[in-house]
């Protein structure tokens, strides 16, 4: 690894994810952890410009949120860390042509593991939360933009996601997005 990169790609098995190490340098202190940068973020997974942060807090275990995404031209990128809590992280690829379309990848994060799972654009972001009080750090690359937010419901067959907890709490929203029909073409990027 040159000696100024801070990121280790971990391929997900979807073209384009990433469970990303971010290296720590530590010393006697303690340690400095790079969460983002856009100049080698750019390079190597192609999130250069972040438009908004967001934090979310979920006071229970057993929470699940999503399946969400955004279509063009508001698709977006995303970098989720935990920086408090643990959960289950549940991307599902819906990019029209990929071979991996409406495969998943699920990944635990946690507040220790100084991970960040890279979510490409065209793909639904979820997560079943698997401690109290988790907090989760959102980086997107594009606006929110209702107009342009789509769902996928997290108990979707088609998806086959295995939720490990028994869901404590799922929000009106969620709980109402559609079952993936025949003829869902996924996102055109
Ligand atoms: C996503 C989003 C929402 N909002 C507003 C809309 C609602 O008034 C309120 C809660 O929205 P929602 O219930 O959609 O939030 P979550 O279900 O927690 O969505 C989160 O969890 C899933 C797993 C994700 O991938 C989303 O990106 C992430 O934000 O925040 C905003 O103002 N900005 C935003 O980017």
């Amino acid at each position: 690894m040159p000696r100024d990169e801070r990121f280790i790609l971990n391929p997900l098995g979807l073209v384009g994810a990433y469970r990303i190490t971010c290296r720590k340098l530590e010393d006697e202190r303690g340690f400095l952890e790079r969460m983002f940068c856009g100049r080698e973020l750019a390079e190597r997974v192609g999130f250069g410009t972040i438009a908004q942060i967001n934090r979310t807090f979920t006071r229970l275990a057993g929470v699940v949120r999503g399946m969400h995404y955004q279509m063009p031209p508001s698709a977006e990128a995303k970098m989720v860390t935990c920086l408090h809590g643990k959960i289950l992280d549940v991307i599902v690829d819906l990019r029209k042509g990929s071979p991996t379309f409406l495969h998943h990848a699920a990944i635990t994060l946690s507040a220790d593991d100084n991970c960040v799972l890279f979510v490409p654009r065209g793909f639904a972001h979820g997560f079943q939360t698997l401690q109290p009080d988790t907090e989760l750090l959102y980086l997107h690359d594009n606006y929110y933009d209702p107009g342009h937010e789509h769902g996928l419901f997290p108990l979707d067959p088609e998806l086959g996601v295995r939720w490990p907890l028994q869901i404590s709490q799922i929000s009106d929203r969620d709980r109402s997005h559609p079952i993936i029909s025949k003829d869902f073409e996924g996102v055109i990027l």
